[in-house]
């Protein structure tokens, strides 16, 4: 008992020595110590199980791995593959799989393939081994060991609800399990939508279009208390986060062929995405003509009304006057604010029409003073744009909207083609090609733009307790998840009891299932989480982990738990609070960090639409009382010039006096 309290309590390998007849803190004498991480019964608890992270040479006194000789499989590959990553001979082909990552996805590919295709024992053996090896590079590469993996496997035998295991439609056409349907072939070598699909959700079924027999829409549910923080931390992750090498791999070229072709590439990547073939011109340019933007009066109402509301708050976040400050006599500092030139507003127009984003863009570009306001979004297959936001383009002062989506819309905005204006700034959300070409254009200084933020698929993190209503709770998870199956929602209760939780879950399964877009609902939810918490503060410290796109707090008090928030795009406080409130009307802007990004970025605000620029002014004596520390620091830094620029009008001063 002594031997595993003192385990325990240091963390560290100590066992029971008959030959010492006392406690053996392994490694004590060798230095070859045990970090202990578990320890656990064997079936009928007469034996213990300690599992540990060796350190040094090895476990036994001969100097080896274990007492059974030294490790093999896997464990010895680990190992191998650890040592080459630390330090390798210069030769090592291992290294070289380190040091070229397209080379080790090339011969995953290849392994993975010729493992496919051999049929004897040997072969399936030896090419399962090829396999492995690379895998398991790659996974080291990344600093990802083999107990990691082991943890991922357990977890995912825990899961509740399953995909229906189909292979992604990109396999299943290669090996001919599906036909490629008309339509998707690949011109130009592009790979078509379904390749990136990575959070698919479970086929819609013609006979059962709510997908009511597709089993139950229902979120994987975890105690906190009994799931391991790095556990929690994988289903956390967000499904897009999974594939970005994939997704560059696809905007990259199409960013190129843009910068290469202008106008043309842009035609075409919107006569292949969009399917509007007979567009001829990608710009449609103010004024815009009145039966273009023809809508009925009940939208034309609530989109004024939208705009009022957007317009006040942002209109209140106006500086009122520039900040001055005298830091020391005679040296005045000053900070004034200009807004961006030329913008470019990205309004997403994929799975849906979003005309309330061109209103949470619009809106306060207009506010700030925005000379040239560019929208951006795809047409629809006849080659229009949606009436609210040529409406809303008009009532913005907007001098243009790109007809065109995607990656091939950023990048002629960022670059300017023979129709597109450049622009200094991109703002907007968007897919993650969207997201992801904002983030190449604004990492190329050639093109000179800026972004506002990663603002990726919408994603919600609902706090619940006793107080909540379980069909509230339900909207506000699904309001987000029908946003697309790449999407994630986060229930987190707080103290509640299995029948609760339930009552909340029974309400997703069954306001989804009678919801038009239940297919991408149920994409979403297959990889959306309910944690269950004991506390306020649990629950806040997760949320903050997180770091939300919504926040929204649907406890006893609320307002006092505002307080709590350390890392949200926009908070959404009581029961009365539904998301789309923020979405749609009531002022606060719905552009907003995704990803966690909210840990480090603000949700588009009136300052995303212009720059602070700051001014010095210094009088003779300012300049004399400040003239040590600065010459002083040039000197330091050898920058001669710099030193002199403030001597010689010192000496030119005294030369006067
Ligand atoms: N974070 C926020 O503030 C916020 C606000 C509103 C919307 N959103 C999110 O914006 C997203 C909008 O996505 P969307 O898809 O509906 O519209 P989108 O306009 O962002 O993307 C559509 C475009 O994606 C491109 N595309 C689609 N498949 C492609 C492929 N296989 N290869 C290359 N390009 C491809 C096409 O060019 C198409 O025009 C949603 O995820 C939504 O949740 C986020
Ligand atoms: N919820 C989205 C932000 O993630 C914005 C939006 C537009 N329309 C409806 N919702």
């Amino acid at each position: 008992m002594e031997s595993i309290h003192k385990a325990i309590q240091s963390g560290a390998g100590v066992y029971y020595s008959r030959s010492h007849k006392g406690l053996w803190v392994k490694g004590a004498t060798s230095g070859d110590t045990q970090e202990l991480i578990d320890i656990r019964w064997d079936c009928d608890a007469d034996a213990l199980q300690f599992t540990v992270k060796q350190k040094g040479t090895g476990f036994c006194h001969l100097q080896t791995a274990t007492c059974f000789g030294p490790y093999s499989g896997l464990s010895r590959l680990e190992r191998t593959l650890q040592d080459r990553k630390a330090s390798a001979p210069a030769k090592s082909y291992t290294a070289r799989l380190f040091r070229e990552p397209k080379l080790l996805q090339a011969k995953i590919m290849e392994e993975a393939s010729e493992l496919c295709e051999a049929s004897s024992k040997e072969d399936i053996a030896a090419e399962a081994a090829d396999l492995l090896y690379f895998a398991l590079a790659k996974c080291i590469a990344a600093d990802v060991d083999l107990a990691a993996i082991e943890r991922n496997l357990d977890l995912k035998s825990m899961k509740t609800t399953r995909r229906k295991g189909d292979a992604k439609p990109q396999w299943a056409q290669k090996i001919g399990l599906e036909e490629l349907p008309s339509g998707k072939a690949t011109p130009n070598g592009l790979p078509s939508k379904e390749t990136v699909k990575e959070a698919a959700s479970i086929p819609k079924d013609k006979e059962d279009p709510a997908g009511l027999d597709n089993g139950r829409i229902q979120m994987r549910r975890y105690k906190t208390s009994e799931t391991e923080p790095s556990a929690l931390a994988t289903l956390l992750q967000r499904p897009s986060q999974r594939s970005t090498d994939q997704i560059m791999n696809i905007v990259n070229p199409i960013i190129k062929d843009i910068q290469s072709n202008g106008d043309t590439a842009l035609l075409k990547y919107t006569h292949k995405f969009e399917k509007a073939t007979s567009l001829t011109s990608p710009v449609l340019n103010s004024p815009f003509p009145e039966h273009l933007m023809r809508i009925p009066p009940e939208t034309i109402s609530a989109i004024d009304t939208s705009f009022e509301n957007i317009r006040r708050f942002h209109a209140a976040q106006q500086e009122p006057k520039p900040l001055q400050v005298e830091t020391m006599p005679g040296v005045s500092c000053s900070r004034f604010s200009r807004p961006i030139e030329r913008v470019g507003l990205y309004v997403p127009g994929g799975t849906a029409v979003l005309p309330s984003t061109a209103l949470m863009l619009g809106v306060p570009a207009m506010v700030a003073g925005c000379k040239q306001i560019v929208l951006a979004s795809p047409p629809r297959p006849d080659g229009t744009i949606t009436p609210e936001i040529v409406y809303i383009a008009h009532k913005v002062g907007a001098t243009g909207i790109v007809l065109a989506g995607g990656a091939q819309a950023i990048a002629a905005l960022a670059y300017g083609t023979e129709s597109v204006p450049k622009v200094d700034k991109i703002l907007g959300p968007g897919n993650q090609f969207v997201t992801a070409a904002k983030m190449i254009v604004a990492n190329d200084t050639s093109a000179g733009v800026g972004i506002d933020m990663p603002a990726g698929p919408s994603e919600v993190l609902v706090v619940a307790d006793k107080s909540a209503e379980p069909a509230f709770v339900a909207s506000d998870l699904l309001s987000q998840a029908e946003h697309g199956s790449d999407s994630q929602v986060v229930l987190i209760t707080v103290g509640l009891g299995e029948a609760q939780v339930q009552a909340i879950e029974a309400e997703v399964h069954a306001q989804a299932s009678a919801l038009p877009r239940v297919d991408i609902v149920r994409g979403a939810i297959a990889h959306s989480v309910t944690l269950e918490v004991g506390s306020i503060e649990e629950a806040m410290r997760l949320s903050n982990q997180y770091a939300p796109e919504h926040l929204i707090l649907q406890v006893e008090r609320a307002e006092r738990v505002v307080a709590m928030v350390e890392n949200a795009g926009s908070v959404f406080v009581g029961a009365w609070t539904p998301e789309s409130v923020g979405d749609y009307s009531a002022g606060v802007n719905h552009s907003l960090p995704t990803y966690g990004y909210a840990k480090q970025y603000s949700g588009v605000n009136l300052s995303s639409f212009t720059k602070h620029i700051t001014s010095s002014t210094l009088t003779p004596d300012g300049l004399k009382t400040i003239s040590g520390a600065v010459m002083q620091l040039a000197k330091v830094e050898e920058l001669e010039a710099h030193r002199r620029a403030v001597s010689i009008r010192l000496e030119h001063m005294e030369k006067k006096s």
